[in-house]
């Protein structure tokens, strides 16, 4: 069963169409994560969808009722859908038990286990004065879920938190979609956090979906440049350098440039099918070495686990057919 409905949503923001008309569905249960460039649309997309904001054209559906926006509501937002902006406030002077307690339709049980999944049962008594960014943010996604919605929407969740209560709060989003059975809808400007959470990933640009598919899609056949440079570095080999690759079989020198990722070449012994390069730059990232490799016309980024290249040391590298993109 399709949870939402997207069709056609358009909107316009002075002389700029901040919206050119988006449609997607999401099922229930199914973690949908939205990526793309600043000002590309996902947080105007978003609040439309959780009848925030006003669309100018188009249609949501809502379990099967169409979102209203808040010029049709007395108080804006869709019941059923809580929205965790990215500027979530929590009142002062008040403890978190009763921060939480204000808007509860949870029994006490149910209560208790949303704390222990939101990771802020010890912080029951703290006021918001005696709380870290990241421990109020996690209170505030609780109080929401205190009204116990069917869709979560959230508004770049990461930004702003350290590594550690990043983590934390991945883990947090993570259990929500398994203890708490509410579907989730994210945006993220780090696409990267979004690959092992999603079912689907949707890239926009201007406006609009330039692509929707799984994680793996997404990643390794990426429409285009933009596409691939939202989850990390690729290699981008020009028409005329690609003849440096026309010995691994499967792979077409036809005109177009070749996209490959640094961590997709395998570093191999001397056959045939190897392309032999020469190093010319190591660079220890933590938990891999980033290797530069020069090749008859061109040079390749390559990520490896081995810390004993060394710079001038003679290499051959292989690559299967499916770890390459052609535009
Ligand atoms: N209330 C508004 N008035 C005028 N322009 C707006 C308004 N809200 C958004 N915009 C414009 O619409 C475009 C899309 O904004 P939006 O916040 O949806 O993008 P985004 O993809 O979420 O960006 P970011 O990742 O930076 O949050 C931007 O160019 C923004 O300046």
């Amino acid at each position: 069963m399709n949870l939402l409905e997207v069709s056609g949503v358009r909107k316009q923001e002075g002389d700029q169409e901040v919206l050119k008309g988006v449609s997607f569905t999401q099922k229930e249960f199914q973690k949908i994560a939205i990526v793309g460039e600043s000002g590309s649309g996902k947080s105007t997309l978003l609040k439309i969808i959780g009848g925030l904001t006003q669309g100018d054209g188009g249609e949501v559906l809502f379990e099967n009722v169409r979102v209203k926006g808040p010029l049709e509501r007395l108080l804006p937002g869709q019941p059923g859908i809580a929205y965790l902006s990215q500027h979530y406030e929590l009142r002062n002077h008040y403890r978190m038990e009763e921060i939480l307690s204000y808007a509860n339709t949870l029994s006490d049980e149910e209560a208790e286990t949303l704390y222990e999944v939101c990771h802020i049962s010890h912080l029951m008594k703290r006021k918001n004065d005696q709380l870290s960014g990241g421990e109020k943010q996690r209170v505030a996604l609780a109080r929401l879920l205190t009204t116990a919605p069917r869709l979560l929407i959230l508004d770049e969740p990461y930004s702003n938190l350290d590594p550690i209560h990043k983590n934390t709060l991945k883990k947090v989003i993570h259990e929500i979609g398994k203890r708490l059975d509410i579907t989730c809808l994210m945006v993220s400007h780090d696409p990267v956090d979004t690959l092992s959470w999603a079912d689907e990933i949707i890239i926009m640009k201007d406006g609009q979906i330039i692509q929707q598919g799984p994680p793996q899609q997404v990643y390794s056949q990426p429409v285009n440049e933009y596409a691939a440079a939202l989850f990390g570095a690729y290699n981008l080999i020009p028409p005329a350098a690609a003849k440096d690759f026309k010995s691994l079989p499967g792979i077409n020198v036809n005109g177009k440039s070749l996209y490959i990722r640094p961590e997709r070449f395998e570093i191999t012994d001397k056959t045939a099918h190897a392309l032999k390069g020469k190093i010319t730059e190591v660079h220890f990232m933590g938990s891999i070495y980033e290797i530069a490799v020069q090749l008859p016309s061109s040079v390749v980024t390559v990520k490896t686990g081995n810390s004993h290249h060394r710079i001038g040391e003679e290499i051959y590298l292989s690559l299967s057919p499916d770890d390459v993109w052609y535009a």
